[in-house]
Parts: C-alpha cells; sequence; structure tokens
C-alpha cells in the first residue's frame, strides 16, 4: 500500500457550500502540499481525514483503512499539527507533554527530548508564554513524537518569520528521507511548496483542480507574455485566462508546445508559479 490518504469521490455539503466529488491520494514517501483560495474547503477536507466531520458519501482511506471504521487506529500513525494553539494554556511544556504521551502507544520520550533541543524549546515556560513560532514547533515536535507515519499539517507556517519557516521546512524535509512517512500540509505561502513539495493538490470551491506531481504540473502550466497585437480569437482559445494591459498581456496556458509553435519567438515563455496558477484560475472564475 503506497498511499497514505485515499478519497475517492467524497461529498460534503454545508449551507452555502459543497465539497464535491473530492478524489485524490496521498503518497508515503513524499510531502504532498494542499493549495487553494480561502473557502476552497481545504481545513474542510483535513477535518474529514482526522474524522472530526463525516462525509455524506464517498469513500476516505488512511493507509488503506476506512478512516471510520479503523478511527482509534488510524489516529495512533497520525501526527496533526494545527496552525492555533490546541494545548491548555496553563500548563508548561513539560506537564502538557505529560497530558499527550500517555494518548499515544508509540510515544518516544527520547525523540521528543531531541526535537525540544532542537527547537529551542523551553520545557519550563507555560504555554501561554509561548510565541506563536514556539507552538508551532511544539506541535511539531509532538506530532514526530509517537513515530507517527503521516504528519498532516494546517498551515502550519501562517504568521511565522522567514528563520522559523525554514526550520520547519528544515525539519520536513529531513523527516520525510523516511520513505515509510507522509506529509500532507495546507498552505498559501505557496513558496514554501515550490521549495520542498513532490506532489500538490489544488481545491478551488469545493472540487480538485489537479492533484500530480510539481514537476509534471511545472511542465504542463506556463506564463505567456507579448504584444496585445498577437491576440486573435483562435489564440485566444490556447490559454486559461488572460491579462491584458496597456503594455501587453499576459496569460496562463497548459498548451505550451502549441503556443511555441503559433507564436514562436514573438512570445516570453515561463513555467508558471503555483500562485500563478491560483491566481488565474480564480479569476477565470470571476469573468465567466
Ligand atoms: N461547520 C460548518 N458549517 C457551515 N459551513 C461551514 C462549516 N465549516 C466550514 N464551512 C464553510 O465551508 C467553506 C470552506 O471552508 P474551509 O475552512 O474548509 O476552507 P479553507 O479552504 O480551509 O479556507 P481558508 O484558506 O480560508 O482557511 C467556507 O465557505 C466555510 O464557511
Amino acid at each position: 500500500m503506497k498511499d497514505a490518504i485515499t478519497l475517492h469521490n467524497v461529498n460534503k455539503a454545508f449551507n452555502g457550500f459543497a465539497l464535491n466529488n473530492v478524489s485524490f491520494s496521498v503518497k508515503k514517501g513524499f510531502i504532498t502540499g494542499f493549495i487553494g483560495p480561502n473557502g476552497s474547503g481545504k481545513t474542510t477536507t483535513i477535518k474529514l481525514i482526522m474524522n472530526i466531520i463525516r462525509q455524506d458519501s464517498g469513500t476516505l482511506r488512511l493507509f488503506g483503512l476506512d478512516n471510520e471504521e479503523y478511527s482509534k487506529e488510524v489516529k495512533q500513525r497520525i501526527g496533526f499539527v494545527y496552525a492555533e494553539n490546541h494545548f491548555y494554556e496553563h500548563l508548561t511544556v513539560e506537564k502538557m507533554k505529560q497530558v499527550i504521551a500517555p494518548f499515544y502507544t508509540q510515544w518516544d520520550d527520547g525523540v521528543f527530548a531531541y526535537y525540544m533541543d532542537y527547537f529551542n524549546l523551553p520545557w519550563r515556560k507555560k504555554i501561554k508564554h509561548l510565541s506563536t513560532g514556539m507552538v508551532t514547533k511544539l506541535s511539531l515536535a509532538m506530532a514526530l513524537s509517537h513515530h507517527a507515519e503521516l504528519i498532516i499539517m494546517d498551515e502550519p507556517t501562517s504568521g511565522l518569520d522567514p528563520i522559523v519557516r525554514r526550520e520547519i521546512l528544515d525539519i520536513l524535509s529531513e523527516v520525510i528521507q523516511d520513505e515509510n512517512k507522509a506529509i500532507f500540509f495546507s498552505t498559501h505561502i505557496t513558496t514554501d511548496l515550490e521549495q520542498i513539495a513532490d506532489y500538490i493538490t489544488f481545491l478551488y470551491n469545493g472540487e480538485i483542480i489537479f492533484s500530480d506531481r510539481k514537476d509534471m504540473i511545472k511542465e504542463q502550466y506556463y506564463i505567456v507574455k507579448g504584444a496585445n497585437e498577437l491576440l486573435d480569437a483562435d489564440i485566444r482559445t490556447m490559454f486559461i485566462q488572460l491579462r491584458e494591459t496597456s503594455t501587453g498581456f499576459e496569460g496562463l496556458t497548459v498548451e505550451p508546445k502549441k503556443v511555441r509553435t503559433m507564436m514562436g519567438d514573438y512570445v516570453v515563455m515561463e513555467s508558471a508559479l503555483l500562485e500563478d496558477i491560483m491566481v488565474y484560475t480564480a479569476r477565470k472564475d470571476q469573468y465567466v
């Protein structure tokens, strides 16, 4: 079983929002980035995976096991990192560890001490006196201390300075060297994913736009820039979305070869950033 997470045609409706036939998988041995604009359903998807809420229909498996039927067993194998503080504020870090450790059969005090040291975290400080970065690091240290095979993180790097963010990304890159582990990581900071993700899952308006290897996406999505005069009706059909200004156009295409054949050296083409893909996809919807 190579998949840590498998969703197949998962649906979940709230009043005014729905996840619609969501299918994707998260592979062992890789970091999968989970992106999408605000309100696209990322947290809802993560809550479904964590069995905090239930899907209306569809199947959701963790390590090949049904997430409802084997809920207890799979929770032992997952390390969950939240953006916000979910610890008891009045406890010290040490006391908090003593509360959490017994929940996990594979808890390892040695590993926890290693990460406390690595992240330079204070054992005796109360949780309420920790900075945002310290709370995130503590949350990650806890997640890594019970030999979790799957690390799930909901916007872990939001609100962190570049130095702490880099520390967290470095640890994730180190953790994923173990090819039995998987990391699934939602974020708005797409530059973090440009650096460390192997796979990208893009959710938009409750639907999966793509879930693929980052290098495949990079080969497929291109930003094209050129003069407005080049745009005629045929050329326009090759773009997902175009932005035209008095100085020229910029557009997103998934047909880079065709664009090159038809427009030759009159245009500049570069592999799209994840942010470009998100922004252009959202813009397209605004204009239809
Ligand atoms: N319990 C709920 N009841 C009703 N609507 C909900 C509930 N939970 C989430 N929603 C709605 O579902 C939609 C998706 O929310 P969700 O938090 O999953 O998005 P997100 O992609 O994580 O957004 P963000 O990037 O802003 O965190 C939103 O419109 C939200 O208001």
